[in-house]
């Protein structure tokens, strides 16, 4: 399939801190529709690998294709960057993220939050902007909580409301980097609850998870990164039934 048919393809990304490798050539395809889940222990490189996908992280080989659209890089001083940062801006508005730490504008109501790009980025007017993150915000149950500040809502609240942001983007791909970590666990649920729905309506979405369940149940593709690299990828049931790495096993432990 050509690229420009496929959300998102990333293809041999390395990264190092400080000559430190963290991540060493790892490659993924989100087709339409994908939910592909990346696991691993802790200080695998799973975040570091979704934070490069939308430009947090730079990295310092490989390649990023959204739709078709390269990311562009340039080398200064050694350094690699981005040739274009309007086109990281565009990048990131097509792959939005959600971060474990909600990351909600704490000055700004809720709606305020979800109209705030809408209408700086993609130009949208506020009237129209508000008509979609009422939609949104009812979507994920918190139509009533519009005019709350993020201080007033749960951790669950805050974090259904940045997924409302992140989808007031309309974006291609949606980033998950561990978005139940921080929350108490009987919030837990509410939030996978939104996510299944995404899922199950043809949303293409990479997330970074703990939550073995979700990755089981939810993931057209499982990907187990082991200090940087990919130890074993697959369908869930695979991956889950049928581990074939030692490590996997060990890491999956005897509940699956
Ligand atoms: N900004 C940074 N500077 C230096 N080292 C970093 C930085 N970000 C991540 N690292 C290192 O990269 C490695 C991978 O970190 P990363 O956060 O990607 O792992 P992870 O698999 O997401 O872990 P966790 O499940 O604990 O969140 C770790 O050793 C971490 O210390």
């Amino acid at each position: 399939m050509a690229d420009n048919a496929i959300p998102l393809v990333v293809r041999d990304l390395h990264k190092s801190f400080n000559d430190n490798p963290v991540l060493e050539g790892l490659s993924l395809e989100a087709h339409e529709g994908d939910v592909i889940s990346l696991i691993g222990a802790s200080g695998s490189g799973k975040s570091t690998f979704l934070r490069c996908m939308n430009l947090l992280e730079i990295p310092n080989a490989g390649d990023i294709v959204v739709h078709g659209e390269s990311v562009k890089f340039k080398t200064r001083r050694g350094e690699r960057e981005p040739a274009d940062w309007k086109q990281v801006e565009r990048i990131r508005a097509r792959l939005s993220m959600v971060f474990q730490g909600f990351n909600l504008w704490a000055h700004m109501t809720l709606i305020g939050n979800v109209i705030e790009a809408p209408v700086h980025v993609l130009g949208k007017s506020k009237k129209e902007a508000r008509e979609h993150a009422m939609a949104l915000l009812e979507r994920v149950g918190l139509a009533d909580r519009a005019d709350y500040f993020p201080a007033q809502l749960s951790g669950g609240q805050q974090q259904r409301g940045a997924i409302a942001r992140a989808l007031a983007m309309d974006p291609e791909v949606m980033l998950f980097d561990e978005p139940t970590s921080a929350l108490d666990p009987e919030l837990v649920g509410d939030v996978l609850k939104v996510m299944r729905e995404l899922a199950d309506e043809g949303r293409t979405m990479v997330v970074v998870t703990h939550e073995m369940d979700f990755a089981r149940d939810v993931s057209s593709q499982v990907i187990y990164l082991h200090q940087g690299r990919v130890e074993e990828a697959g369908k869930p049931e695979d991956v889950f039934g049928n581990p074939s790495s030692e490590r996997l096993k060990q890491f999956l432990g005897p509940r699956f």
